[in-house]
């Protein structure tokens, strides 16, 4: 880099559901002038899309068939995140429980990862400063490069009661229900699946506040940049 330009940082942070992925790579990439980028909202929004169209979510030829269609931008401000498909603002449907339940079929779909993975690399190379990827397979097959790999994890009781305590009235029993299922469809699909990078730092954030898991990445970031 010349006149001492600092090389933009690529930090990757990869876990299960409820792990604090979002709120964590939200608040670091504010705190160091990054980027952010939520992967797991690209997946919902093509999801969702496919839903809309009443595509076959039974039939992954079908939705492979369809895969190049929906137009996806990610807008990566980490203080205001958007997403729009085909210039629909669709950051509130995306979250509904007809999506949650069938994003994990719509992402195990080969041609779903290619097309997804290639935006992703597209917003991960061409930013200024740097950038927080968050999502399940970011340090292991994305962005295999990146400067940081964090994977974060926690037990299914403490994601379960976290999750249920956005959803006002879940029941955490149900909650807890549907993101194991959910973790091990996304662990055991053959494309991709969500996995730890041999190279990532594990953190698992059970008994951890989210604060304390935002100062320990905050400065695993510092350190790489600083070269230690
Ligand atoms: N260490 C933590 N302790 C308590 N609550 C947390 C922690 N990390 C995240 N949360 C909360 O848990 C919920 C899920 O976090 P989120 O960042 O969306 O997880 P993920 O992106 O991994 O699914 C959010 O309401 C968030 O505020
Ligand atoms: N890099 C990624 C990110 C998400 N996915 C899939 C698998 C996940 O169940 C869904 C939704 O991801 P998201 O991060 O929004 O999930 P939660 O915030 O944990 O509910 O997308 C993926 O296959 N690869």
């Amino acid at each position: 880099m010349e006149n001492g330009a600092v090389k933009p940082v690529i930090v990757a942070i990869d876990g299960p559901s409820g792990t604090g992925k979002s709120s964590t790579s939200k608040a670091v990439a504010a705190q160091l002038g990054l980027s952010y980028l939520d992967t797991g909202a690209q997946y919902r929004a093509i999801t969702w899309w496919m839903v809309t169209n009443g595509i076959d979510l039974t039939d992954p030829t079908a939705i492979a068939a369809v895969a190049g269609k929906p137009e996806i931008v990610s807008g990566t401000d980490p203080s205001h995140p958007t997403i729009t498909v085909d210039g629909v603002d669709v950051a509130g449907p995306i979250r509904t429980e007809e999506v949650t339940s069938k994003v994990s079929a719509v992402s195990a779909v080969p041609e779903v990862r290619t097309r997804i993975s290639e935006l992703q690399r597209l917003l991960a190379t061409g930013t200024e400063t740097g950038i927080v990827v968050e999502g399940r397979d970011i340090g292991t097959t994305v962005l295999p490069d990146a400067d940081l790999k964090v994977f974060l994890t926690a037990s299914a009781e403490a994601r379960a009661a976290r999750r249920s305590g956005e959803l006002k009235g879940a029941d955490v029993n149900a909650t807890r229900e549907a993101l194991v299922k959910r973790d091990a469809a996304d662990s055991s699909r053959k494309t991709s699946p969500l996995a730890k990078a041999d190279d990532a730092v594990e953190v698992d954030t059970t008994e951890l506040t989210l604060a304390q898991v935002i100062e320990c990445v905050v400065t695993l970031v510092e350190e790489k940049r600083a070269g230690k």
